[in-house]
């Protein structure tokens, strides 16, 4: 990617896409409080594709060559937020070859995962690249977010699920990415969530909000043929 003043969303002035043509579903809720694990669970039934910003940020880390590489790894440590010109252009990116990829009859349906944390992304994406539908947000305790972070880190191999980290990523989230979370409820576009319970359960009720605000499942008409 080039310097950060190159990148096309810190251009432009008009969303690239329309909502009518790309729907982008924003999912917010603590570290740890299960938001990929539930657009795993979206993208088989509902044929959503899921971008994860963090994902999208560590792959962008360990890509040779990359010149904001020990930016994000120092940032991801300290629980930080990443410049929204870096995130937004590996987002719009990431959106982009998925499009290229289905062609013409793809159904453009996004889940953006960990994004917007910061006002400042939410309004800048929705300003350069798509508004979006809703936000569907989990709503957890920091007791039960901690225990899944610290079960995680034994295996995830992140470097940010560790006792300090994941204090760190509690505050930001609480001082930074909840105004988000406030400023889409005021406009009426956020879908809240409890995610306290198992993964099946905390789906059902996903599922149930989802049909209130008209997304249906996939449905896989079986044609007779003898
Ligand atoms: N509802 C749940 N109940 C118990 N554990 C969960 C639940 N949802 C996710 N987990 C586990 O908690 C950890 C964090 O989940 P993850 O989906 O990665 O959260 P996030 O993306 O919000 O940080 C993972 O190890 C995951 O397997
Ligand atoms: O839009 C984003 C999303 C993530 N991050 C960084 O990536 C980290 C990990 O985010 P991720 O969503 O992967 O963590 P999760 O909430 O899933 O545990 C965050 O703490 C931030 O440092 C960021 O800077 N901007
Ligand atoms: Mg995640």
């Amino acid at each position: 990617m080039p310097a950060i003043e190159q990148l096309g969303a810190a251009k432009r002035t008009s969303p690239l896409w329309s909502d009518k043509d790309v729907t982008v579903i924003f999912v917010l809720g603590g570290p740890g409080a299960g938001k990929g694990t539930q657009c795993q669970k979206l993208v088989s039934d509902y044929g959503f594709k899921h971008l994860s910003a963090g994902d999208l940020l560590r792959e962008e880390q360990d890509r040779p060559g990359s010149e904001f590489g020990e930016m994000i790894k120092a940032n991801i440590k300290e629980g930080i937020i990443v410049p929204m010109e870096v995130t937004i252009q590996l987002l719009e990116n990431a959106m982009q070859k998925q499009m290229e990829i289905d062609g013409a009859g793809g159904k453009n349906l996004f889940l953006i995962d960990g994004f917007p944390r910061k006002l400042d992304q939410a309004h800048h994406f929705e300003r350069t690249v798509v508004p979006s539908k809703f936000t569907l947000f989990f709503e957890c305790s920091e007791a039960v977010m901690e225990k899944r972070l610290l079960q995680r880190g034994e295996t995830s191999g992140r470097a940010d699920d560790n006792l300090e980290s994941i204090k760190k990523r509690f505050r930001v989230f609480v001082e930074t990415s909840m105004p988000v979370v406030n400023e889409f409820e005021s406009k009426g576009k956020v879908v809240r969530v409890s995610a306290e319970r198992g993964p099946d359960e905390v789906y059902r009720d996903v599922q149930e909000k989802f049909k209130e605000r008209g997304v249906e499942p996939i449905t896989i008409k079986f044609v007779q043929t003898a």
